[in-house]
């Protein structure tokens, strides 16, 4: 697959479908609260498989009860494309079964 940079429009479109999702200092983030640190701990390890299997890799953080990534792609000089909207689903059912609060 060829890896383009996303447009703006593109950009928008896709964060439409991907609630609490932003796109800021070019790079799509989103925080996640859990009920625990451990559990919050959890994620962010599951997190980091999900990126190993994909080959796309987050900054990722975790905090106190929480976890916070932002991701754009390193080989296109640091824009946002199909593979950052991809890990970025991959990582939202993730969060869902780990039970995120809101
Ligand atoms: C060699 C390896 O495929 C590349 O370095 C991968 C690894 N993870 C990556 N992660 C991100 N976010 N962007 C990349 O371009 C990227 N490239």
């Amino acid at each position: 697959m060829a890896l383009a940079p996303l447009s703006q429009q593109e950009i928008d479109d896709r964060l439409a479908e991907l609630p609490g999702w932003e796109f800021r200092d070019d790079k799509l983030s989103r925080s996640y609260r859990l009920g625990s640190h451990f559990a919050a701990a959890a994620l962010a390890v599951h997190i980091a498989q999900v990126q190993d299997e994909l080959d796309h890799h987050s900054d990722l953080t975790l905090g106190y009860n929480s976890v916070k990534l932002s991701v754009n792609t390193h080989s296109v000089g640091g824009a946002v494309t199909e593979k950052d909207f991809g890990l970025a689903g991959r990582v939202e059912a993730l969060a869902k079964a780990h039970g995120v609060r809101a």
